[in-house]
């Protein structure tokens, strides 16, 4: 059996692979299609992270294909119905980085609340201005969650235990299902999440449906001192809206961790911005969550390839 893993993975699901079949190993094959297509000939699996564009065109070159694993959860770099047309199925990394993503996000609103690095900078440079370093709490402030999922729900855990009030809008999420029933989180709209949430948290899939889901008219539902986390994907907030918020409202901040262009170009207007903190697509890499994905993505791809079924497997 041959394993092509064309995107960066961590030691511990290599491994295993190792012990079952012929590995090829390349972080950087997802950069060249052609090299790509060659190596994956005659490879029985797959596995990549979110650059690879896994489409109609790549599963032709690949006609031994019978998995593909996705280091990862969204799934927006694969055509999913291609695959199916193609009888390849693909394995994903449910719910291995929900915690990092729920830690990043909890770390984002207390950045903001209590900007530690900006006053140690100050501090170093001679002043000691404690009026000016004056925060504010979480506590009793309200988070509101779009989509909620494994992240969302995760976030909601943490947030009620800092007592701060959680709100969600998932309309495919019924209201006595978990989330709701025992996370607590009250369940409203979409315009309710909007306008009564002091920090929204983004937590849905790229698709037709979600893209550009928050734009002009829902920042203008916002509250002016809202901050809003981004950690699911660029496509899903219109970033030129955004930037006009932010431009207007001084005390409103952003927060991203995606972009819809990664890396994105240096002029781009979000740079220009003093409330806004942007990172490089890292909400759910810890080195835990990466070796628990690597892990998780080796046995599925393996138990596809053994024709065992999978727990995370999309066929
Ligand atoms: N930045 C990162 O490092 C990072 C890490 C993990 C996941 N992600 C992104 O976050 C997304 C969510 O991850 P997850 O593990 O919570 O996935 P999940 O599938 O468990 O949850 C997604 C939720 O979004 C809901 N949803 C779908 N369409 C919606 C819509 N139009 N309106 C409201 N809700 C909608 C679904 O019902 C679901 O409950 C992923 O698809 C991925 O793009 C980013
Ligand atoms: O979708 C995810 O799981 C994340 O965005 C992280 S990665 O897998 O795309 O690197």
């Amino acid at each position: 059996m041959k394993v092509v893993i064309a995107e960066l993975n961590w030691p511990e699901g290599i491994r295993l692979l190792r012990q079952e079949a012929k590995v090829v190993y390349n972080p950087d094959l997802w950069k060249d299609r052609e090299k790509l297509f060659s190596e994956i000939k005659d490879a029985d699996a797959l596995i990549v992270r979110n650059q690879t564009q896994v489409d109609r065109q790549l599963l032709a070159h690949a006609s031994r294909l019978k998995v593909v694993g996705r280091l990862g959860v969204g799934l927006d770099n694969i055509d999913i119905g291609a695959a199916k047309e193609a009888d390849v199925s693909v394995v994903y990394a449910k719910n291995a980085n929900a915690i990092s993503v729920a830690e990043y996000v909890i770390a984002g609103l207390l950045t903001v609340c209590r900007p530690l690095l900006a006053a140690t900078e100050a501090v170093k440079q001679g002043q000691w201005n404690r009026r000016c370093f004056t925060g504010s709490e979480i506590y009793g402030r309200t988070l509101g969650l779009i989509g909620v999922g494994e992240i969302g729900l995760r976030i909601a855990v943490r947030a009620q235990a800092l007592g701060l009030k959680v709100v969600g809008y998932d309309p495919f999420v019924g209201p006595y299902d978990y989330p709701y029933a025992e996370a607590g989180i009250k369940k409203v709209s979409f315009e309710d999440v909007l306008a009564h949430s002091d920090f929204i948290s983004i937590h849905v899939p790229l698709t037709p449906q979600t893209r550009d889901m928050i734009s002009h008219a829902e920042f203008s539902k916002m509250k002016p001192t809202v901050t809003m986390i981004n950690t699911s994907r660029g496509g899903v907030v219109d970033e030129q809206a955004l930037s006009t918020f932010l431009n207007h409202h001084h005390q409103a901040f952003g927060i991203l961790d995606v972009l819809e262009q990664e890396p994105p170009q240096q002029d781009h207007p979000l740079f220009a911005l003093d409330n806004v903190i942007l990172t490089p697509h890292v909400a759910g890499l810890t080195e835990q969550s990466q070796e628990r994905t690597s892990r998780l993505v080796a046995e599925e791809v393996l138990k596809e390839l053994r024709g065992q079924p999978s727990i995370c497997s999309i066929r």
